[in-house]
């Protein structure tokens, strides 16, 4: 049996478990079968707490299907509030090791109880901007940068007339990615106000998607001027990015949702 708890992020669901007090191998095969909605307990990832000796603690992401990713957004500020809840770090700000680099986080209380994370995804690398791929008999600009892990993001006037599985899926496989990519459509609402929604590799149509927020939240700011702090409108929530200097930070609430154990 292996303990577990759940969280989500503004709608992006994962399981967390505890690698310091039990010790469990073949990551990739457990996020497959606990990750699994129907046959498991369901969630987009898996997460696991280890030690690390380059930053406080370390945060080891497994997409549903059992692929490793370097980063995610959402999944770090859950697994925040999993580290500060627990009492395995009970400060207010610690850094985070992930296979994308060394995050800063900050949790926000109210009453007593943690209900935001702020962290800092640092530096985005930027690949390319409006490159036109042709899908479909239909020209997208896609660009795409690394923040944490690798984003392609799309500019579009009506999000609801984008086929987000088929088109998502296409653009996730298209062979410029041999390690594949996330993908995100969005809508510019106002100058502070970005609406998007989001194709995950190793999982598809998630709720919301932080470290795809910022991505769009940057692009946006490049190409259509809109503000460094902008709102960004997901399906499951909304969730906060600044950028400042070299840093990107998201914000957003958190919430826990069960405790239990799963049979392995
Ligand atoms: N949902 C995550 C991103 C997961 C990225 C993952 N699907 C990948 O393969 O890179 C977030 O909140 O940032």
């Amino acid at each position: 049996m292996i303990e577990f708890e759940k969280f989500h992020g503004t709608g992006n669901d994962f399981i967390i478990i505890n690698g310091l007090t039990q010790n469990f191998y073949k990551y990739s095969s457990l996020a497959k079968s606990i990750c699994d909605r129907n046959y498991g307990v369901g969630a987009d990832g898996m997460l696991i707490v280890e030690s690390s000796n380059k930053a406080e603690i370390k945060m080891i992401f497994y997409n549903a299907d059992g692929s490793e990713a370097p980063m995610c957004g959402n999944g770090l500020r859950c697994f925040s509030k999993f580290i500060y809840d627990n009492e395995i770090i009970r400060d207010k700000k610690f850094t985070v090791e992930t296979l994308g680099g060394v995050m800063e986080v900050e949790i926000k209380l109210i009453h007593n109880t943690l209900k935001h994370v702020k962290i800092n995804l640092g530096n985005p690398k930027i690949n390319f901007i409006n490159k036109e791929v042709e899908i479909d008999n239909i020209i997208y600009k896609i660009s795409t940068l690394f923040i944490g892990t690798i984003h392609t993001v799309i500019k579009v006037e009506n999000l609801e007339k984008i086929p987000l599985e088929d088109i998502g899926n296409k653009i996730e496989n298209l062979n410029i990615f041999p390690k594949k990519t996330n993908v995100n459509f969005y809508e510019v609402i106002d100058e502070n106000n970005l609406k998007v929604i989001t194709w995950e590799r190793g999982v598809g149509k998630t709720l919301s998607c932080g470290t795809g927020a910022a991505a769009t939240a940057i692009i946006s700011s490049i190409l259509n001027n809109t503000n460094t702090k902008v709102n960004i409108h997901m399906i499951g929530g909304e969730l906060e990015v600044e950028v400042i200097d070299n840093s990107v930070y998201l914000t957003g609430p958190v919430d826990f949702i069960c405790k239990g154990y799963f049979n392995y």
